[in-house]
């Protein structure tokens, strides 16, 4: 992500020469091509995410060559350069996958912002892919050799391909989603779907009619049948994400389905029923929370039957550089090494936001830094939480809004991604930009 390499192929040598000096002012590594078949060439050589490709090129139409390198590539993203007035060459180019075109020296204020974008949309794009490989990888992208954690995996192993539930114990960040994963890719069902639902982040009428679904008519907006995350799961597996923040009414119909399988969809008057393996995750004490009568006894003795606890990062310190190496290697395509200060500040952070709080700090480090050697100074800012090392020369607001304007500059102003980045919701996000007057993006 770190490396902004692209590549401009045009067969006009100063029109090539030119748009290659201007995207270099803007701080891209450019690589230069005359011909298709050199592109071609230097797409295999260099780390290039976005190209610049002519339509009229001297050994190749510019169009075909967006489905060829899609091909070989596809995080890749292509912008056509047309001449004016070609439309029908513009409309086949996206069909073929373009990320979009410019008419040529018509669209020149229009380029910087665009290519910003495609690099934007590579990087997800890529991640994506990774996150899918990741995904069918199953329990060999749970990274980390500590003992604590190998049990876990080990446990994990022995009840998948069993149909017994499982209830996933673990601090947030701690793999819970990424366990139910494997569990799912090691279990019998494997080619059957596994659908994901956290009970907290969406309101209950909502929750309901995305597990259950609704017949037309059902509620004002109900303008078709819709089928619920439960028969889409049927066969394979429903993640249960912070059941513990599931209403009781709700409950009181998920016991329903870990008992028979049966359930009535919204509006409906007829019993459905499925066959899904449910796999729950919580990071509350659920037995304080039946203490306090907020679940329900008899849903949390059908869950723990084969309960799975995952440890905090903190408590496995010896996963910490592996995950550290393994965030590093998918956030940067070029070699970055950790100094043993940045590995020191690591070791001794306070992890409580687990695992997710050491990718993001690693990808907001890497994202804020062109440093080929990591050192600790460039964590200070980045960890997520209170840290002892944070400078006290300039006030909080400053470093904040300071931090913000950067994240800006590298989404190009995408609020939605920004917000992201920074781990907080889109409306603070837009509230700090009015605080500090960030009017630019
Ligand atoms: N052992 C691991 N190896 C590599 N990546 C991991 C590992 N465990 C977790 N991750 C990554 O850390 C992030 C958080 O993991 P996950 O979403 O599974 O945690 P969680 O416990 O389900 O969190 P929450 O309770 O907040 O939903 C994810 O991006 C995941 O890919």
């Amino acid at each position: 992500m770190n490396s902004k390499t692209l590549l401009v192929i045009d067969d006009e040598k100063k029109l090539c020469d030119l748009l290659a000096r201007i995207l270099e002012l803007e701080g891209y590594t450019v690589h230069k091509a005359y011909t298709g078949k050199e592109g071609l060439a230097s797409l295999q050589q260099h780390e290039i995410s976005v190209v610049l490709c002519d339509v009229k090129l001297p050994d190749y139409s510019g169009i075909d060559l967006v489905a060829l390198i899609k091909q070989q590539k596809p995080f890749v993203q292509i912008i056509n350069l047309t001449a004016y007035g070609t439309i029908a060459d513009s409309v086949k180019a996206m069909k073929n996958g373009a990320y979009d075109y410019i008419t040529k020296g018509d669209d020149n204020d229009k380029i910087i912002p665009l290519v910003a974008n495609a690099f934007e949309a590579a990087a997800k794009n890529k991640l994506q892919q990774i996150q899918k490989q990741t995904d069918s990888k199953g329990f060999e992208a749970i990274i980390g050799q500590s003992p604590i954690l190998a049990e876990a995996i080990n446990m994990a192993r022995k009840v998948a391909p069993s149909e017994a539930n499982v209830l996933l114990l673990g601090e947030t960040g701690t793999g819970k989603e990424v366990f139910a994963k494997a569990i799912h890719q090691a279990s019998k069902h494997t080619e059957n779907t596994l659908m994901a639902i956290n009970c907290s982040a969406i309101s209950a009428d909502l929750l309901e009619s995305e597990l259950f679904g609704y017949k037309k008519g059902a509620f004002t907006g109900a303008l078709a049948d819709k089928k619920g995350l439960l028969e889409q799961a049927d066969g394979g597996t429903l993640f249960l994400d912070e059941i513990g923040d599931m209403p009781l009414h709700m409950q009181a119909k998920i016991l329903r389905v870990l008992e028979d399988g049966t359930f009535i969809k919204l509006g409906d008057l007829q019993t459905k029923k499925v066959s899904v393996r449910v796999i729950a995750a919580t990071h509350k004490n659920l037995l304080a929370e039946v203490e306090k009568g907020n679940f329900r006894e008899d849903l949390y003795y059908r869950l723990s039957v084969f309960t799975l606890q995952l440890p905090k990062l903190n408590d496995r310190k010896k996963d910490i550089l592996l995950l550290a190496e393994h965030f590093i290697k998918l956030f940067s395509s070029s070699v970055i090494q950790m100094s043993e200060d940045f590995k020191d500040a690591l070791l001794k952070h306070n992890w409580k936001g687990n695992i997710r709080e050491l990718k993001n700090t690693i990808e907001r480090t890497l994202i804020l830094n062109e440093a080929e050697i990591l050192h600790a100074d460039l964590l200070t800012t980045n960890f997520n939480s209170s840290t002892e090392t944070i400078t006290n020369s300039l006030n909080m607001a400053s470093v904040e809004e300071i931090h913000i304007k950067k994240v800006l500059q590298y989404t190009s102003g995408n609020k939605t991604e920004t917000a992201r980045l920074l781990g907080i919701g889109l409306a603070t996000l837009y509230r700090k930009m009015e605080q500090y007057g960030i009017l630019k993006y």
